[in-house]
């Protein structure tokens, strides 16, 4: 809070101290990362860690000179010989995943789930006895989150935990379907509920977990409508699922079971549980739905109640922490290229044609990144996690005079949340309580046209805002192959007696992740990362301010 922009210079010289320090002792560990979050802070209006204020047990130093980061349980001095293994110690804790046998001494069950059929209960048709068929994941499986070893923190998108950059093993938890399971399917009622947005593939991931429970021996399954809503909503009935009713839903966009945002009472939900005696509950949903989910499952606990809560993430925005991709996400780019590339027609075959293109993205840019690089015809693309000005030497309308004169046209792409300080703010939130961003492409829009007006230049601008259509189709191949991956996981999960966790996809692998983990804040693209770089170097725009 005492640093502006003009300390910028400072900062970085006291990030290259600060390396060159640790080894005397002097320096807490933490305070490096400090600096790199004011760093960001400066650089890109906000920070890229998940860095809070805090006291240096260590070395007594004053806030803010000391920092430890949010998902950090432990605080760690790299001057200690051990700080590695502890590091680990709390990952190991903070990523181990919540069971049913937390609260509960259950003895597990065989599994019914076996891809194996016609077998003896001795072993299958030829003579191998169940122990021994390999089919299964073993509860000790681990899949590493972070594969590269960066050399230094100025590596480009480099993660580092110490000033080092050391290699840390970090290990999350392989998903799949286990020998053992904690629940008799027979007796077992499953709910499957879609929240938030819509997205490609929810009906896929729907008709997924509906065929793996039938696999296992589910008869009970049911849809509750309208998200969250459903659980308490007069007069919205829970919907009976099969494999029979659920066969074709994945053909079409949307979600069988409907949508909602807002109106989370979580007691109110529970008691809604309960009462309907639901043993598991399969959530489909964004940041807000997975915040919800372990409320849910924090509840349940509450309560002692044998219930399994499991989440997918959905949405095509990909602002969900750790994981790769969110399901929808692929798609919603595929989509939104389209968008570009009919702004790239337009403004081609037109007089100094600007093709302007807004795109979906509550809090990141992921989804304006990717279609630019997926595109390659975007000459500007706008993300919220760099700012920009429009006027000026260096702004963004200069660039599109040199554009319409170097080569007769151009496209723009940006992202909803983009430029969100130029504009006013309405102060208004959508149900959810989400904030409800003003307008970065009508906002654009006139100021284009106002600016080539005023300097006597023509311009034709064609804007196209593709809203929902990038998001009300069905899932393409990629996205429905990752549905399918998380849908059963999903389910496995639940019968290995798992809840509060989530089914995703971490470096190319599978896993469960504790929801706790995934939901301390949105996933947002890193200027710093090569993949920012790549959409620069494609674009060929300089920087705007
Ligand atoms: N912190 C929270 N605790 C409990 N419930 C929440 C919380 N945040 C949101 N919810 C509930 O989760 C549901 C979905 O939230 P939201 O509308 O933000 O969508 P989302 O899951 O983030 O998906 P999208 O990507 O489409 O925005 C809503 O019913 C909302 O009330
Ligand atoms: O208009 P709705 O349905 O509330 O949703 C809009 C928001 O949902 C998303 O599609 C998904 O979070 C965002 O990209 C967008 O801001
Ligand atoms: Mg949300």
């Amino acid at each position: 809070g005492l640093l502006d922009d003009n300390h910028f210079e400072l900062v970085h010289i006291l990030i290259k101290m600060a390396v060159s320090l640790k080894s005397s002792g002097s320096f807490c560990s933490t305070q490096l990362q400090w600096l790199h979050s004011t760093r960001d802070r400066l650089l890109y209006g906000s920070s890229h860690s998940n860095a809070k204020e805090c006291t240096c047990k260590k070395t007594k130093r004053p806030a803010p000179l000391c920092v430890k980061a949010t998902s950090m349980k432990v605080e760690l001095d790299f001057n200690d010989p051990s700080w590695k293994q502890k590091f680990q110690e709390d990952w190991d804790k903070r990523f181990n995943l919540p069971r049913i046998t937390d609260i509960y001494d259950l003895k597990p069950r065989p599994t019914t789930f076996s891809l194996k059929k016609n077998r003896s209960p001795a072993g299958d048709e030829n003579g191998t006895p169940m122990d021994k068929w390999n089919g299964y994941v073993n509860n000790d499986d681990r899949a590493l989150l972070k594969v590269i070893k960066y050399s230094s923190p100025n590596s480009a998108g480099a993660e580092c935990i110490d000033p080092d950059c050391s290699w840390v093993e970090q290990w999350v938890h392989r998903a799949g379907p286990r020998k053992e399971i904690y629940y008799e399917p027979e007796e077992v009622k499953a709910a499957i509920v879609t929240c938030g947005g819509l997205c490609p593939g929810l009906n896929d991931v729907i008709r997924q977990i509906v065929f793996t429970l039938e696999t296992y021996g589910v008869k009970n399954i049911v849809g509750i409508p309208f998200g969250y809503r459903g659980f308490f909503e007069k007069g919205l009935k829970e919907m009976p699922l099969s494999r029979h009713l659920v066969e074709n839903i994945n053909l079409a966009g949307g979600s069988f079971l409907g949508v909602s945002r807002g109106g989370a009472k979580t007691s109110e939900i529970v008691d809604s549980i309960q009462a309907r005696r639901i043993d598991m509950l399969f959530v489909l949903g964004g940041n807000g739905t997975h915040a919800g989910a372990n409320a849910i499952h924090e509840e349940c606990r509450k309560r002692k109640l044998k219930v399994s809560v499991v989440a997918v993430p959905k949405t095509i925005d990909n602002d969900i922490l750790l994981m790769d991709k969110t399901f929808g996400f692929d798609t919603a780019v595929e989509e939104a290229q389209r968008a570009i590339n009919s702004a790239y027609i337009e403004a081609r075959s037109a007089y100094h044609g600007i093709g302007l293109v807004k795109l979906m993205g509550r809090s990141s840019g992921f989804i304006a990144m990717h279609a630019s690089l997926s595109s390659g015809q975007v000459d500007v693309c706008l993300i919220p996690e760099v700012p920009f000005t429009l006027d000026g030497e260096y702004g963004v309308l200069r660039h599109l005079e040199h554009l319409l004169k170097t080569k007769g046209f151009c496209v723009i792409c940006v992202a909803e949340a983009a430029g969100q300080e130029l504009l006013q703010k309405s102060g208004a939130t959508d149900a959810s309580g989400n904030v409800i961003l003003s307008d970065i492409g009508v906002h654009m829009q006139q100021k284009i046209k106002m600016h080539f007006k005023d300097i006597g230049v023509p311009a034709d601008v064609k804007y196209i805002d593709p809203t929902y259509m990038v998001r009300a189709c069905r899932a393409n191949a990629s996205d429905a192959i990752l549905c399918t991956v998380l849908g059963q996981n999903a389910v496995h999960g639940a019968f290995a007696g798992f809840s509060g966790i989530t089914s995703c996809i971490c470096n190319t692998h599978y896993v469960y992740l504790p929801i706790t983990e995934v939901i301390t804040a949105p996933k947002r693209v890193n200027p710093n990362s090569r993949m920012w770089h790549r959409c620069l170097t494609s674009t060929g725009q300089p920087d705007f301010h």
